[in-house]
């Protein structure tokens, strides 16, 4: 797991060694290590971009704290290099005096903003060092309108720590922040980087000497894609499709049938064991996948590890007396879509669950579900409801949906970003339904068999079925036969996100600076629920590779 943590903890593992740099008589030995990694990977950023670093331009934006010393000591690492280098001070009187110092010795040029007038030539490449671990808010004039104009000019943006705009441990993105291509943090990763990976680019950590914190009930957490690849369910040869854990889905209707197959479809597609189905759909999700098990009733439906209910199941006084069946069935449950809308409007249903229970909200229903959530704090507004379903006795785990998903445990925070934003399509969160659903029903049978007084950790199942999901995505989109139908790119065209996050060869989009990152697999297009469906055996053959 990529482990990320807040500020507070942060300061307190760089206190030591700042503590030690005092005394040496170097106050500065560590910034120039932080920097000296800054200009190591703006180098490499450089190289990628135009070919090499000398004679290169590079723009440093910098602010008023450390966060701008580390920018200024870059900068003279990069005119050593060769590079021509420009800094812009935002707040002159308040600079880092001996970085600005080191600067000028290796031969940067200083400007003042005010004294900017007609800018100075667009660079190669921008280094953000406006504000870091002590940056609030939204990026001020006229750091704002540099940052923009840059931007739109295709200039990448490199990050110093963080980029500036972006809060250090909720990841709210402010309208005014750096999008930055590139990231270069210290040590240790912050929460925003897994919080607001979107806009952080690649992010590179560099060992500037800190011990490993303590963890915390405010780490997030981010799955490596090997070891959810590692983790996901393969048949051994004492399996049968019982052992694996059978998962039962109540959802569709007569409105919307389409649920009810993208939800089975993917739980069958996404492991072994077997798949029951409850609801009015059972002759499309027949036609689609002969091998699922229907049932006239929540009652009458066989033995399973976990229930999945809700996927365009309604939310009339039927499908309400459903969630209560399932609920009492006493078995682990995903609640979607419209029976999270039911939970809203009747949450004393949630007290027939005996079980856990998995709730999978987009934003909307959440706001449904907590009558208006803080949208400036997605990780707290989730904890502070998660404690509040723990407080009335629930045992439950939320899974907020969006481009970086987040699941939350009351103990644990898990954040997935999808590494692209192709999933953003009618019915793939029908999909993600089933997938997580059939693999909670396999860990619950794993845990029945192996350790039954043990909890399951539901949360971590949800981590993984959102990567698997992710990466479903990215691949139906960047398929690589153009014809409609045509063949998804298979497990040779598994390349994963690698330990930054970043994707390797996924289309640039606008989140990431727009900045041209390479295009191995094509450019990407959009894809319905059903492509996304279609690609999921292949993404998990590709993270079942994935190193
Ligand atoms: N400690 C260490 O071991 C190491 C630390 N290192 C580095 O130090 C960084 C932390 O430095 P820091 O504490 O000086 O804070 P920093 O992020 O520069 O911001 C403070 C200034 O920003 C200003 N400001 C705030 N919000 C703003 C906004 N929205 N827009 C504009 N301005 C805004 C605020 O001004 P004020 O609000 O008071 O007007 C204040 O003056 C850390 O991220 C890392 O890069 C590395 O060298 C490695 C070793
Ligand atoms: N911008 C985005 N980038 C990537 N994935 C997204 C984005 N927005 C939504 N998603 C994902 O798409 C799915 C949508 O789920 P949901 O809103 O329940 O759709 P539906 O009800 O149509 O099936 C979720 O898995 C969610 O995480």
């Amino acid at each position: 797991m990529r482990r990320a943590h807040p500020v507070e903890v942060i300061r307190a593992a760089e206190a030591p060694l700042l503590a030690a740099a005092e005394t040496s008589g170097d106050p500065d030995v560590v910034m120039r290590r932080a920097a000296a990694g800054v200009a190591h990977h703006t180098a490499a950023l450089l190289r990628e971009r135009t070919g090499g670093v000398y004679g290169r331009a590079v723009e440093l934006l910098v602010g008023a704290g450390d966060n701008g010393g580390d920018a200024l000591y870059a900068g003279a690492v990069l005119r050593a290099r060769g590079c021509r280098v420009d800094a812009v001070l935002l707040d002159p009187d308040r600079v880092h005096s001996r970085g600005l110092a080191a600067l000028r010795r290796a031969g940067g040029r200083i400007h003042r903003v005010e004294d900017l007038g007609s800018r100075v030539p667009v660079p190669d490449v921008a280094i953000d060092g406006v504000v870091g671990l002590g940056g609030r808010g939204s990026l001020r004039a006229p750091a704002d309108r540099i940052v923009t104009g840059l931007a739109e000019a295709g200039v990448p943006w490199v990050a110093v720590d963080l980029p500036s705009g972006v809060d250090a441990d909720t990841g709210t993105v402010h309208d005014a922040h750096v999008p930055a291509t590139l990231t270069v943090t210290f040590g240790l990763l912050r929460r925003a980087h897994l919080l607001a990976s979107p806009v952080c680019g690649r992010v590179e950590v560099v060992d500037i000497g800190l011990s490993d914190p303590p963890i915390g009930p405010e780490t997030v957490y981010a799955p490596y894609p090997a070891d959810v690849g590692r983790r996901w369910p393969v048949p051994g040869p004492a399996d049968d499709k019982y052992t694996q854990g059978v998962v039962a889905i109540r959802a569709g209707s007569e409105r919307f049938p389409g649920a009810a197959v993208l939800c089975t479809s993917a739980a069958v597609a996404a492991s072994s064991g077997m798949v029951r189905y409850v609801g009015s759909g059972a002759d499309p999700v027949l036609a689609a996948r002969p091998e699922v098990v229907c049932h006239p009733s929540v009652a009458e439906a066989g033995k399973a590890q976990a229930w999945v209910v809700g996927p365009g199941a309604g939310t009339g006084a039927e499908a309400i007396a459903d969630i209560d069946a399932v609920l009492a069935r006493g078995r682990p449950t995903l609640l979607d879509a419209d029976a999270l809308t039911c939970v809203a409007s009747h949450p004393v249903l949630l007290r027939s669950a005996t079980a856990p229970v998995l709730l999978t909200p987009h934003g909307g229903e959440f706001d449904r579900l907590t009558g208006g959530w803080d949208r400036a704090d997605r990780p707290g507004a989730l904890r502070r409801y998660v404690a509040g379903l723990r407080e009335r006795g629930i045992e439950a785990t939320v899974l907020l949906k969006g481009r970086v998903t987040l699941i939350d445990d009351g103990e644990t925070t898990y954040s997935v970003d999808a590494g692209s934003s192709w999933a953003a399509t009618a019915g793939s969160g029908d999909v993600l339904s089933g997938i997580t659903g059939a693999l909670m029903a396999h860990v619950a049978a794993v845990r029945d068999s192996a350790a039954p007084d043990t909890q399951l950790n539901l949360a971590r199942a949800a981590a993984d079925a959102v990567t698997l999901h992710g990466e479903a995505a990215r691949l139906a989109a960047h398929r690589r036969d153009p014809r409609p139908g045509g063949s998804h790119a298979g497990p040779g065209g598994g390349r994963v996100a690698n330990h930054t996050g970043e994707r390797p060869g996924a289309d640039v989009d606008a989140a990431h600076g727009g900045g041209g990152r390479p295009r191995a697999e094509g450019p990407g297009a959009p894809i319905g629920a059903s492509d996304l469906l279609a690609a999921v055996p292949a993404a998990v053959a590709a993270l079942r590779s994935s190193r």
